[in-house]
């Protein structure tokens, strides 16, 4: 299947799972993720809030939030072509539209970090397969904003979590040369590390 219609099949397919199901999900999603030691230790954490049909992470939010993890959501930048600002996110945050409807924070000029920074990026997958290949909405936000990971030497920066459905897992997809792996991938259903990456 071609790019195009695994995208459009998958998104289809999330957009039809009805709100009991998906608030269901959310709460396995939610368990899967507190279990990790890792993640535990995070102290910036970017998450994403749900559209079209996506693994919904509220009740993630919550409970890191509880735990006083500082956290922050992708924010489309002002300026930069298609790449993402990650600004922090509070409950008393003033949020806006963006273009794609998406409820974001506003953008203060203050209120976002560097993002080799983040701990941890749990960031939304259309498909995804165990190598830790990944098919996201087409926009290159992610693969984007994160190509300094690709680098060799490079800064620390934050291991990446890609989130999905289960049936949103796919054999094998093809890696382009902008792809950005994933270290590891929750879905409602489980916690795996990418077979190629070791961390
Ligand atoms: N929840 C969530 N937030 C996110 C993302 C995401 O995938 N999910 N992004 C991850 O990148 C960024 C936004 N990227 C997006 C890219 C395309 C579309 C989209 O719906 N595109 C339309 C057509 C484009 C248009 O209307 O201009 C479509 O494909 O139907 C949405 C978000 C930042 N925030
Ligand atoms: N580091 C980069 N520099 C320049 N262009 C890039 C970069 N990464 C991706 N792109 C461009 O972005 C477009 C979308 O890429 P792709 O189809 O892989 O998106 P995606 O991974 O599904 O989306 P997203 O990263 O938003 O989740 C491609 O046309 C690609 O050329």
């Amino acid at each position: 299947m071609d790019k195009k219609s695994l995208r459009q099949a998958m998104r289809q397919a999330r957009r039809a799972l009805k709100p009991d199901v998906q608030a269901e999900r959310a709460l396995s999603l939610a368990s899967q993720l507190k279990q990790q030691l890792d993640i535990q230790r995070s102290q910036r954490l970017a998450l994403y809030l749900a559209n079209d049909g996506e693994l919904d992470l509220t009740p993630t939010l919550k409970y890191f939030w509880e735990q006083g993890k500082e956290l922050y959501l992708p924010v489309l930048h002002p300026l930069a072509h298609n790449r993402l600002l990650f600004v922090h996110y509070h409950p008393k945050t003033a949020m806006q539209k963006n273009q794609y409807g998406i409820w974001e924070p506003k953008w203060t000029g203050k209120n976002a970090v560097p993002t080799w920074t983040l701990d941890h990026v749990l960031l939304p997958l259309v498909a995804f397969d165990r190598q830790g290949g990944r098919l996201g909405m087409g926009g290159g936000y992610y693969d984007r904003s994160f190509a300094f990971l690709r680098q060799k030497g490079r800064m620390p920066g934050p291991k990446l979590i890609g989130i999905a459905h289960d049936f949103q897992e796919v054999e094998r997809l093809d890696l382009e040369p902008w792809d950005i792996p994933l270290h590891a991938i929750a879905t409602n259903n489980g916690y795996h590390l990418s077979k190629t990456l070791n961390c």
